[in-house]
């Protein structure tokens, strides 16, 4: 049984709707340690038998034995390991890739190797050195001349130790000395112990070798053994062949990202401004919420909250609006709360009277620990039969000095509904002004014993209208204690309590950032789509740039995956570097924001957290991920055969 055998291949191509055919009926076997020169005519389909023989096409009929096993029913994936292991190709035009150095492009093929990396390393190096490179490895192919470049594509074809050496047309591009050169060393390949088969036109090149087969017609018609076949003795291969790995693919990726890397670096501009404005929107929300609540919690104390009773009525009567022990025992009971005090809120408003002067009351209220003490300017809360005053009615009272009302005796009047009488009345005390909050916002507040002494001296009933809530812990217990509070029921309402005061609307006033931010943000995206095009015009770009650098991976052994993994990995590297651009740029921007508005507004106005930049660099590797989607596939399927013929 022959080592390979060519058992009536019919092979022919359809042009027009007409078939045109090129093989009618080879039959040949070839044994190692062969140097067989196939001649004939230009266009006599020399090359499409060598293609048929390399595993390449599979489009024919007849079939190729290796060692006695049927080519022709094995899967594509079969038909790669049968490259990357049996076959080592040696082109006219060298088909070296041109982003890779010398050694690189040997290495390739050990990349499809059980070799360790030191032992690829190794054996590359010792390549080189058979063929008289030793010195050049370093260099990229467009630094080397012809004959060179086709030692170097001899170094490769024999990296991964084959079997069969396929040379189409070897010396073509070469002059006489080289050609010899290139000869001598195929020689010395069959000597080894290989079958090597070259296409030629040369009758010189051809009597170089042991056998000579002449093709005409589509058929064999002349088949001349020179001298016999060199003897083969070790056929043991000292490794194993394996599909390249990821990592593989990664690093040859990684080289022609850095080969190309001003090109790249254009793109990741383009890329980098969509993940910028994305990046500084977030950074924008996050200063901006955080703006907002520290103006407010700098007044009010977030972690006491007002619970007043729900009423449906629009015009509810104090004693509606009224607590009981009851339901100041209820919310104490929720987990979380630490303290419930009764409070009261002046719905009917109020004067304050000193001398001619009158001063009517926006909103009068308890003090209660909703209020923080820090807010009082001038003087201090209010105790018995005292009231703290805004800044605005501290002006009133006194324009230019308004902090000196402290201590200014004043007659707080207060309107009320008497809901035993069912009429409007006035209750009346004298108070001092206990201090001045450093708000125009704030409400001017009472102690609840104050009020409740107006109220039992004038003999109208009262009680709480709202019941201040401390919740222990951070200000991250307030949402849930909150939320428990809703969820209580009385007998007329499925919600028995309402939260009030303006601790409430914080949450509101965060959903209204969050919801600016939301918008800018997806108006800023709309650049990620851009990005997004770019990359898929520059990656099918790059395919077409490279297919014939696909083609000769393919003929090397790598599989389809492989290729696109190459293209996944290359957005990949796009998308990752882009966010980092993306990042930096953000970040500087971010401290020149920072430096004007910490002398404006005394705050960090841009606070781009650590999860933003994140998020950015997850949202540029996904979108580069999915704009390599289609070109990666396009890659994948272009077809060997056609890209290696390609000009
Ligand atoms: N994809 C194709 N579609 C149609 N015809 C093709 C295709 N590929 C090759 N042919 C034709 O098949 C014939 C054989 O081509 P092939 O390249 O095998 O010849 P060759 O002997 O290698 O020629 P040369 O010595 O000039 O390189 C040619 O006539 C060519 O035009």
């Amino acid at each position: 049984m022959a080592y390979l055998q060519l058992q009536d291949i019919h092979k022919s191509y359809q042009v027009d709707h007409q078939e045109f055919h090129v093989l009618n009926g080879i039959n040949l076997a070839f044994e190692r340690g062969e140097f067989v020169s196939i001649l004939g005519e230009s266009g006599g389909g020399k090359t499409t038998l060598m293609n048929i023989i390399a595993g390449l096409d599979s489009q024919y009929t007849g079939d190729v034995l290796l060692n006695g096993k049927s080519l022709k029913r094995d899967t594509a994936k079969e038909l790669d390991q049968y490259r990357r292991s049996t076959i080592g190709f040696v082109f006219q035009s060298f088909n070296l890739i041109s982003h890779l150095t010398i050694r690189d492009n040997v290495l390739v093929s050990l990349e499809m190797t059980n070799l360790s990396h030191h032992e690829q390393l190794q054996r590359a190096d010792h390549l080189l050195d058979q063929v008289g490179l030793s010195d050049h490895k370093n260099k990229y192919p467009n630094q080397l001349s012809g004959g060179q470049k086709q030692r170097v594509s001899i170094a490769r074809a024999l990296a991964s130790d084959p079997d069969i050496i396929i040379a189409d047309e070897p010396t073509g591009a070469l002059d006489a000395e080289n050609t010899d050169e290139i000869l001598q060393l195929l020689n010395q390949i069959a000597k080894d112990g290989k079958l090597v088969i070259a296409v030629t036109h040369s009758q010189v090149v051809a009597n170089y070798g042991t056998r000579i087969v002449h093709l005409a017609n589509g058929l064999i018609d002349d088949d001349r053994v020179l001298k016999p076949a060199y003897p083969v003795e070790n056929t043991q291969k000292p490794f194993r062949d394996k599909v390249a790995s990821s990592r593989s693919m990664a690093t040859m990726a990684w080289h022609h990202f850095r080969y190309n890397l001003k090109r790249n670096l254009l793109i990741m501009f383009g890329a980098a401004i969509g993940i910028f404005s994305v990046i500084l929107m977030l950074g924008l929300g996050n200063g901006t919420k955080g703006y907002i609540n520290h103006e407010i919690y700098s007044q009010i104390n977030p972690n006491t909250i007002q619970v007043a009773k729900n009423v449906n009525a629009d015009n509810p009567t104090p004693k509606e609006t009224r607590l009981t022990t009851h339901d100041q025992k209820r919310l104490a009971n929720i987990a979380g709360v630490k303290h419930v005090a009764p409070g009261y809120f002046a719905t009917g408003g109020g004067q304050l009277k000193s001398g001619q002067q009158t001063v009517t009351l926006s909103l009068l209220q308890t003090f209660d620990n909703t209020l923080r003490k820090s807010s009082i300017k001038a003087g201090h809360a209010p105790k018995q039969n005292e009231i703290l005053i805004s800044k605005k009615e501290a002006k009133q009272l006194n324009k230019n000095h308004p902090n000196q009302v402290v201590g200014q005796k004043v007659t707080l009047y207060l309107n009320i509904a008497n809901d035993q009488t069912q009429a409007p009345q006035v209750l009346q005390q004298e108070v001092t002004i206990s201090g001045v909050a450093d708000s125009n916002n704030l409400p001017d507040a009472v102690s609840y014993g104050t009020l409740k002494a107006m109220h039992q001296a004038a003999n109208v009933p009262f009680g709480p209208n709202y019941l201040a809530v401390d919740i222990t812990g951070g200000v991250q217990n307030v949402q849930p204690v909150q939320n428990k509070i809703k969820a209580l029921d009385n007998s007329k309402h499925k919600q028995a309590y309402q939260i009030t005061g303006a601790g409430s609307i914080v949450s509101i006033l965060n959903t209204y950032v969050n919801l600016a931010v939301a918008v800018l943000t997806s108006i800023a995206a709309i650049s990620l789509l851009v990005s997004a095009i770019m990359i898929i015009v520059v990656l099918y770009i790059s395919v077409s740039e490279r297919t014939k650098e696909i083609g000769i991976l393919r003929a090397l052994g790598f599989s389809k995956g492989n290729i696109r993994k190459l293209f996944i990995f290359e957005a990949v590297f796009l998308g990752f570097f882009s966010a980092l651009f993306a990042i930096v740029l953000a970040y500087l921007v971010e401290w020149g924001v920072d430096s004007l508005s910490q002398s404006g507004i005394h705050y960090h106005i841009m606070q781009i957290s650590v999860g933003n930049a994140i998020f950015g660099l997850a949202i540029s590797v996904i979108i580069c991920l999915l704009a390599a989607l289609l070109p990666a596939r396009k890659a994948a399927k272009v077809d060997p055969i056609v890209s290696l013929s390609a000009e």
